[in-house]
C-alpha cells in the first residue's frame, strides 16, 4: 500500500495545526520549561534521570527556561528527599504526585499523572530514560499527548533557528544519524537510554520549589493490579552500563572456549565482560553482555576490545568510553581508527599476556598497601 495516497490519519481528523503544518500552534507557544521524569524503584532513583537532568539544564539554560522534575510514587515514598536531589543536579521545581495507586510502576496510573502534570504546566520538553518504564511510559504519554517522541537519542540539542529540540538517533541500523524535531507539537518528547549521557556534578545546598499535585484516581478503574514483586530469575545481576572496565570480546576469539581468556583479564582488573552481537546470537555469552546499538550503551573508564572489528552498531555503544584499548590482527580494521591505544596482535597471546601482567602489577601494589 502507497502510505503516501493513504495516510494513516486523514488530514480532515488531524487536530488543528498538525501534520503538514510545520508552525507551533498559537496555542502551544505558552509551553515552557524543560522537564525530567524522575524514575525510581524501591527507594532508589535510576541514574539515567540524574543524566538526563544534566541535559535538561543545558538545554534549559540555551532557552533560558527552567528546568522541572516530575516524581510520582505512593503515599510513604521519600519523593521530597528525591527532589531534593534533583535540585542538587540541576532542577529548579519539582511536581510530586504522592498516591496510593501510584506505589510501584504501573502505565493507567502513571500515564494519567504525567499527562496531567503535562496539562497543567506544560513544559516544552519531557525527557524520559530508555529504561523499561521509560520506554513503556514515554510511548504512552505522548499517545494520550498526541504530541511528537523521538526514541533512544544520543544526542540533544536546541536548534536555533525553530528553538525546537533536536532529538539525534541512529537509523538504518546504525548506519545514519538522524535529526528529529516535532516543530508543530508540545512538548517535545525524548528517551535517551541510560550511559549515554554523561552524569552531571551535583551542586551542593542548590534549592528548589516543590510543589504538590494530586491524582484522584480510583484503584478500582485500573485494568492492572500490582500483586508482587519477584526477583528477576533470569538476571544474573550483570551491570554493564555501570561498570568502570569492560573486556569485550568479538568474533576474533574464535570460539567460545577462548571467551575465558576475556573473562579472566575482566576478573583481574575488576571490570565486566561484554560482546558483540554475533558473539551473542552464536550463544558464546548472555544477550546481556552485548553492547552496541540493539545491546547495551556503555561508558567506562577503560574499554578493552579484544577480536572486534569495530562496525558501526558496536561502536554507538561504546565509542563514549573513557579509554578504549583495541587488540586486533588487522592493522587496517576499523576500530583502531577510534580507539585511543591500539594493539596489533593475536588476541589469544595478547589478553593472557595482559592478564599476567596486571596481575602481577595489581598483586605488587595490593602487597605495597598492606
Ligand atoms: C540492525 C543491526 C544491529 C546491530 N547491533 C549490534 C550491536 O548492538 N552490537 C554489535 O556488536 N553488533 C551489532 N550488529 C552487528 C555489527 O554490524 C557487526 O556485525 C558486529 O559488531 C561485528 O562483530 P565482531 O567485531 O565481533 O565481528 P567481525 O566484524 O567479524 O570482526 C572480527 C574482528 O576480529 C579480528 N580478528 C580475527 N582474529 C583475531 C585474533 N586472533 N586476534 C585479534 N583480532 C582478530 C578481525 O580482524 C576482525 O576485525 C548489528 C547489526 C545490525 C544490522
Amino acid at each position: 500500500m502507497n502510505a503516501a495516497a493513504t495516510p494513516a490519519t486523514p488530514a480532515a481528523k488531524r487536530p488543528a495545526g498538525r501534520g503538514r503544518n510545520l508552525e507551533l500552534p498559537e496555542h502551544l507557544k505558552a509551553y515552557k520549561g524543560v522537564w525530567v521524569f524522575i524514575e525510581h524503584d524501591r527507594g532508589h532513583v535510576h541514574s539515567v534521570s540524574w543524566e538526563l537532568l544534566g541535559e535538561a539544564r543545558k538545554l534549559a539554560d540555551k532557552l533560558g527556561s527552567s528546568v522541572g522534575v516530575a516524581i510520582l510514587g505512593g503515599p510513604d515514598e521519600k519523593l521530597e528527599a528525591f527532589a531534593a536531589e534533583a535540585f542538587g543536579y540541576g532542577a529548579d521545581k519539582a511536581y510530586i504526585v504522592h498516591d496510593p495507586v501510584l506505589l510501584g510502576y504501573r502505565n493507567e496510573p502513571f500515564t494519567k499523572g504525567l499527562t496531567d502534570l503535562v496539562n497543567k504546566y506544560q513544559p516544552e520538553i519531557l525527557l524520559l530514560g530508555a529504561t523499561s518504564m521509560g520506554r513503556d511510559l514515554a510511548g504512552s504519554v505522548a499517545t494520550t499527548l498526541l504530541t511528537g517522541l523521538t526514541a533512544d537519542c544520543t544526542e540533544l540539542n536546541i536548534d536555533p533557528t525553530s528553538r525546537a529540540l533536536a532529538a539525534t538517533r541512529p537509523t538504518f541500523g546504525g548506519s545514519l544519524l538522524c535529526t528529529i524535531m516535532t516543530l508543530a507539537y508540545r512538548p517535545q518528547m525524548a528517551t535517551v537510554r541510560p550511559r549515554v549521557m554523561a552524569m552531571p556534578r551535583a551542586e551542593e545546598g542548590r534549592s528548589g520549589e516543590v510543589v504538590q499535585e494530586t491524582l484522584g484516581m480510583v484503584e478500582s478503574s485500573i485494568v492492572t493490579k500490582l500483586l508482587d514483586f519477584l526477583p528477576d530469575a533470569t538476571s544474573n545481576q550483570i551491570n554493564l552500563p555501570y561498570a568502570d572496565v569492560i573486556v569485550s570480546g568479538g568474533k576474533g576469539l574464535k570460539n567460545p572456549e577462548n571467551f575465558k581468556l576475556v573473562f579472566e583479564l575482566a576478573r583481574v582488573l575488576g571490570g565486566e565482560v561484554g560482546a558483540t552481537r554475533p558473539c551473542v546470537q552464536a550463544g558464546w555469552v548472555e544477550a546481556d553482555r552485548q553492547v552496541g546499538q540493539t545491546g547495551k550503551t556503555v561508558r567506562p573508564k577503560l574499554y578493552i576490545a579484544a577480536g572486534i572489528s569495530g562496525a558501526i552498531q558496536h561502536r554507538v555503544g561504546m565509542e563514549s568510553s573513557d579509554v578504549i584499548v583495541a587488540i586486533n590482527t588487522d592493522p587496517n580494521a576499523p576500530i583502531f581508527d577510534f580507539a585511543h591505544y591500539g594493539i596489533v596482535g593475536n588476541a589469544l597471546q595478547v589478553l593472557p599476556a595482559l592478564t599476567a601482567a596486571f596481575a602481577e602489577h595489581l598483586g605488587k601494589r595490593r602487597r605495597l598497601v598492606a
